[in-house]
């Protein structure tokens, strides 16, 4: 069975290093002249994916603007994660989970289990539980093939106060996070199925990333402020495992199927650009 980190690889030599988040705004269904409602939240989606979901390597359901309208929503996410499965893309499901370990694995079945409904190729996980607590998400993910992206630097301002506070053992939390991922992913290759998450926006952070070996991905660009010019100050020597992530950037583009398409291909190129700069 090919990992995770593999498949992402190789997604990534296709299709280029982008993530694109399906992130249905009240106010971006209002700017694309649909209702705020679960009619409005199929459309837009059923949008982004019949326009990229053919070329980009990852999509990143927002998990939260599907599940503000109760069950029908959470429904369109599920035909959203099938289409996009379905068009080539991975689909990483933004739901920033982390609980006691008994109750993680119930979370890892959901998203992770081939047989759940919801089943995708990773998500997004929180280790403010300690990272320890997120091993049977680890392991199923392991199990089928499946990736979790854990939280570590993140883009808003305020996770610094959490993130860089220094733990009785001189490191950094957010040090913290990075060995032992990096400890999960040792040895794999050409990627690890354990990525991290790093805003855009954090300039230069002292954190080294270099020996995660598995994917870091970058959101906060755009919308948040990060540039792509702005990867290498917080990545370093680290830049070619990052897979930049855009949402409102791109969907602000929309609804127009072609100009969708121009806006990835505008942040793509820029992308390239900046992870392969010398
Ligand atoms: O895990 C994430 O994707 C994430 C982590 C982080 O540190 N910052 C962050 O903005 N995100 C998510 O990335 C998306 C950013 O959206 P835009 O600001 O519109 O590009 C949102 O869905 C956020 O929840």
């Amino acid at each position: 069975m090919e990992t995770f980190g593999a498949r992402l690889h190789r997604a990534v030599a296709e299709r280029g290093p982008l993530c694109v988040g399906i992130d249905p705004h009240p106010g971006l269904l209002a700017d694309w002249g649909l209702p705020d409602d679960v009619e409005g939240l199929e459309r837009f989606s059923r949008t982004v994916v019949e326009a990229i979901g053919d070329r980009v390597a990852v999509v990143k359901p927002q998990s939260a603007f599907f599940e503000r309208f109760g069950a029908r929503g959470v429904g369109v996410l599920e035909s959203t994660i099938r289409q996009l499965r379905n068009a080539g893309a991975l689909v990483l499901l933004d739901v920033k989970r982390g609980d006691i370990g008994s109750t993680v694995r119930a979370y890892a079945s959901a998203y992770l289990d081939p047989s759940s409904p919801l089943y995708v190729d990773a998500v997004t996980a929180s280790p403010y539980l300690g990272v320890g607590s997120l091993a049977p998400m680890f392991e199923l993910a392991a199990a089928h093939g499946g990736g979790v992206f854990v939280l570590a630097l993140t883009s808003n301002p305020e996770g610094a106060a959490v993130q860089r506070a220094v733990a009785a053992d001189g490191r950094t939390v957010a040090q913290t996070v990075i060995d032992e991922i990096s400890q999960l992913n040792r040895g794999a290759e050409p990627l690890g199925s354990i990525g991290l998450v790093v805003g855009a926006t954090i300039g230069e952070t002292g954190h080294d990333l270099d020996a995660v070996n598995g994917p870091l991905l970058a959101p906060g660009l755009g919308a948040q402020g990060g540039t792509p010019a702005g990867l290498r100050a917080v990545f370093g020597a680290a830049l070619p495992s990052v897979l930049p992530s855009y949402s409102r950037e791109v969907l602000g583009a929309g609804p127009d199927q072609e100009a969708l398409r121009a806006a990835v291909e505008r942040v793509l190129t820029d992308c390239r650009a900046a992870l392969t700069t010398a």
